[in-house]
């Protein structure tokens, strides 16, 4: 969190404060928190323009469906809510496009792959860092979205971790319509299965809210 120095992201903000900000560096749950909380005390800050990077989730999400069903991965889209850590990743998987069906042991084995597939990497680089060509790959594919919808393409969406009132956590992912300004249109959790429902409730919130709290004590 030390990257997240307050005096650095303040600078930014006064060299460019129309800049649209995306943040990959972890802690997620707390590094978006913190930019977002500097901002607003010097006076410039604009939720639409401040983003945690949390592509790798979906990106990894479609991977693992694409695998256990045998789809064309180009074809799948899983959204990905709450944080970007562990038990605050919840992949909704029952509105995965094209339609597809999950018996319980495929719904307990797919989520706990994608919210730990992060820390599978860390623990396979053992000690030389975390994920490279897939963060690579999702924050440009982050980036590349926000371009063209800031060029006027309309339905861009992506999912992101953004100042959000979704649910009791100030900060959330879910699926967004980005625009001209950033952020134009949340697209909200859309229909829960129980299943999920429930690590909402009993997982993903509880331990967001602490992540989130981290931040803002730091601030
Ligand atoms: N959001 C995502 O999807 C995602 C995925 C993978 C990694 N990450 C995060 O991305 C970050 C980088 O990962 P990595 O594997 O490249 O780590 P790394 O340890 O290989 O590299 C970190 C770099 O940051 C530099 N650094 C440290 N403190 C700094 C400071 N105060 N100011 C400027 N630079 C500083 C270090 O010198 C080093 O070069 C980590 O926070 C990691 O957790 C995010
Ligand atoms: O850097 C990490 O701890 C994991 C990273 O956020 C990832 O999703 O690969």
């Amino acid at each position: 969190m030390k990257v997240f120095r307050p005096v650095k992201v303040a600078v930014v903000c006064r060299s460019c404060p129309e800049a649209m900000i995306c943040i990959i560096t972890n802690p997620v749950n707390s590094t978006v928190p913190i930019a977002s909380e500097v901002l607003e005390k010097a006076g410039c800050y604009d939720p639409r323009r401040v983003f945690g990077v949390s592509t790798l989730d979906v990106v990894r999400a479609n991977k693992f469906v694409a695998d256990a069903k045998g789809l064309d991965v180009s074809t799948v889209t899983v959204p990905v809510v709450g944080g970007h850590s562990g038990v605050t990743i919840l992949p909704l998987l029952s509105q995965t496009t094209p339609s597809v069906s999950f018996t319980t042991e495929e719904l307990d084995a797919l989520t706990d792959r994608i919210q730990n597939a992060g820390t599978e990497v860390v623990n396979a680089k053992a000690g030389a860092g975390s994920a490279t060509l897939s963060m690579a790959y999702a924050g440009a594919r982050f980036v590349l979205s926000l371009l063209k919808a800031m060029s006027g393409s309309p339905d861009v969406v992506e999912c992101t971790f953004v100042k959000s009132d979704v649910t009791d956590a100030p900060y959330f992912a879910t699926p967004w319509r980005l625009g001209k300004n950033g952020l134009e249109q949340n697209l909200g959790l859309g229909s829960l299965s129980d299943y999920e429902k429930s690590k909402l409730e009993g997982e993903v919130l509880p331990a967001l809210n602490k992540d989130i709290h981290k931040g803002s004590d730091f601030v």
